[in-house]
């Protein structure tokens, strides 16, 4: 998939700003604060309502003004249909269309657009809490697995009812039928998503041993957040059972997928402690351009890929490696950066370079 035209209206520094991305590498060059990062954080907000730069949601609407939009025009392969996407927020909340028509989920925009994201905060998949390598996972089930999202709510709803009634005075039967609940969509999506770490896995063998072959072998572990994945239903009924009196202590559910994590092992590297800054960014980097190249085996076409400051973000062999690999797929990707780059001579789909300076994008003749 691709975006074939990019509107932003009173995005933080933008007034209004339009444009028409190449279908291969897009380059977003300019100085400090001229509003590169804010380009990408509109695609993202599209495929997600959410920035990578986190922080308060208003502070992505441009001073003084009620509302910001951002609109693009979305290519799906491989039959080429053309979607238009747009969102807005103002000061209370968002609302989106799909081809003009108002859409009452955010989630039915979202299903549209697939992105894939390296930032300078995405060391956080390696080094961060568990929530970020659980939300990498639930990305790809979400766009791959037509019923992740409904074993996910049905898991949420039943975790907040048990929740519930953990602050309150004990009556063991009420726990009852949401454990159920919990073990029935909780086993479910322990499958899910200990399926879809086993299938990145050759993928990201691959990737590591392109950028960090010093690495060695890499494996895989998921850990399922309280009991063994392969006793399913009935181990995690068992475990929430068993935790009953410690969960009502602690008030809240401590058993689950909401709990589970994985971790990567490497030959050189057994624990993540092991891993330089620089090597937990190729990392990162692998496992993203993985989860990229999985999505795209199954759903026969790419993500977007955006990856921000990428040359202050990787030394001058890896920038170059992995411009070289965004050249040879057939994937759509934005990159920021002060300076151009110096962008791979073969490339299997056009190049194109914007200029970005304070509020105003510019495309340059490449
Ligand atoms: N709500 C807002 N209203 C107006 N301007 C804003 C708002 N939020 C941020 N800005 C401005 O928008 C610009 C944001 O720029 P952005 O982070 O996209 O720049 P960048 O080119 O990626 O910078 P760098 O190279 O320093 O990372 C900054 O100049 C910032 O002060």
């Amino acid at each position: 998939m691709r975006l074939a035209s990019l509107s932003l209206e009173d995005l933080r520094v933008f007034r209004e700003a339009r444009l028409e991305p190449g279908t291969g590498i897009n380059v977003l060059v300019g100085d400090n604060g001229t509003g590169k990062t804010t380009v990408l954080e509109a695609i993202q907000l599209l495929s997600s309502g959410r920035s990578f730069r986190g922080g308060v949601r208003d502070a992505l609407i441009r001073r003084g003004q009620p509302e910001l939009r951002v609109y693009s025009e979305i290519v799906a392969e491989p039959m080429e249909r053309r979607v238009g996407m747009g969102l807005s927020r103002s000061l209370r909340a968002w609302s989106a269309r799909i081809d003009g028509q108002a859409v009452e989920a955010l989630t039915r925009l979202f299903q549209e657009l697939a992105v894939v994201c390296f930032e300078p905060g995405s060391h956080a998949l390696i080094s961060g809490g568990s929530e970020h390598r659980r939300r990498f996972i639930d990305w790809a089930l979400f766009h791959v697995e037509p019923d992740f999202l409904s074993i996910w709510r049905r898991y949420q709803r039943a975790l907040r009812q048990r929740n519930a009634l953990l602050k309150q005075p004990m009556v063991s039967a009420n726990l009852d039928p949401w454990e159920h609940e919990l073990a029935l969509h909780g086993a479910a999506l322990t499958r899910l998503r200990e399926a879809w770490l086993a299938r990145l896995q050759p993928g990201l063998s691959a990737m590591v041993a392109r950028f960090a072959p010093g690495l060695g072998a890499v494996t895989p572990k998921y850990s399922s957040g309280g009991s063994p994945a392969s006793d399913g239903e009935t181990g995690l009924l068992a475990a929430l059972w068993q935790a009953r009196g410690r969960d009502q202590a602690l008030g809240h559910t401590s058993v689950g997928p909401h709990r589970a994590d994985w971790s990567l092992a490497f030959e050189a590297a057994p624990v993540r402690e092991m891993l330089s800054r620089g090597q937990e960014k190729l990392v990162v980097l692998s496992c993203l351009l993985a989860q990229a190249q999985a999505f795209a085996e199954v759903r026969g076409q790419w993500p977007v890929l955006v990856l921000d400051d990428l040359p202050s973000e990787l030394d001058r062999g890896h920038l170059a490696h992995t411009l070289e690999w965004l050249a040879s797929v057939p994937a759509q990707s934005f990159i920021t950066a002060t300076a151009a780059p110096e962008l791979p001579h073969a490339s299997c789909r056009p190049m194109r370079m914007f200029h970005v300076e304070q509020g105003r994008v510019a495309a340059l003749l490449y």
